[in-house]
């Protein structure tokens, strides 16, 4: 798995591949690993897939619990609290997960990543994953907090296709999601093999020279 999700000037943008394997079989390629917690926060998920995606099912019933007894949204300093306690309480009992809660509350644009062994980091960039080294090669050379949608969108886009290039373990589509003051909306979400041939068209002389 290749996720990343970064702060800018506009808010904050997350992005996953969609690969699930067992070792060096691909088990799918269509796997949903950012999850819509609520219309102003998204999970994504790494490390065992079960666990991603029951303990973040988990982690959205209880997000809707406190809008219901505080009439209120939870902030993202708060939901990443409840997913870190419980996993937490797990500890050692052999629970992969590896998360980060990204979203927009009454602070402005949130980010938190949080794993099964109990961390919990505030931060502006993060990538998680197997694919993680790759993509922060790209996403640390093309960062700059004042970004434009578009522009912090192709370069998310851009670090999980190179990270799902040299990463097993990643692959299949390349989701991007914008949260911003209006809450989370889902700006593409592309085949990484076709990616691929629009960084590297085909002219004569590449056929000469492709791998
Ligand atoms: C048995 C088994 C593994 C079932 C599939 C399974 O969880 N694969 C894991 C890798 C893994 C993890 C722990 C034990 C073995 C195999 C996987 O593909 N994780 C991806 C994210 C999830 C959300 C799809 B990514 O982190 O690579």
């Amino acid at each position: 798995t290749t996720t990343l999700a970064f702060i800018f000037k506009e808010g904050v943008m997350v992005a996953a591949d969609s690969r699930a394997s067992m070792g060096g079989y691909i088990s799918s390629q269509s796997v949903k690993k950012i999850i819509e917690i609520n219309p102003y926060m998204l999970g994504t998920m790494a490390g065992g897939a079960a666990d991603c995606q029951f303990w973040h099912r988990n982690l959205g019933v209880k997000c809707r619990r406190h809008e219901l007894a505080n009439k209120r949204r939870i902030s993202v300093a708060g939901a990443s609290k409840l997913l870190a306690n419980i996993l937490y309480s797990y500890r050692g009992m052999g629970l992969s997960v590896g998360t980060m809660i990204a979203g927009w509350d009454e602070t402005g644009p949130g980010l938190y990543y949080v794993d099964s062994e109990g961390g919990r980091l505030k931060g502006t960039r993060f990538s998680v994953g197997s694919g993680s080294p790759y993509a922060y090669g790209v996403l640390d050379n093309g960062y700059r907090y004042d970004l434009s949608v578009e522009e912090a969108a192709e370069l998310a886009r851009r670090a999980i296709y190179h990270a799902t290039f040299r990463d097993g373990a990643s692959g299949g589509v390349a989701s991007v999601y914008y949260v911003g003051p209006n809450g989370w909306k889902k700006l593409s979400g592309d085949d990484v093999g076709e990616l691929h041939y629009s960084y590297y068209p085909v002219t004569p002389t590449t056929v000469d020279q492709e791998m």
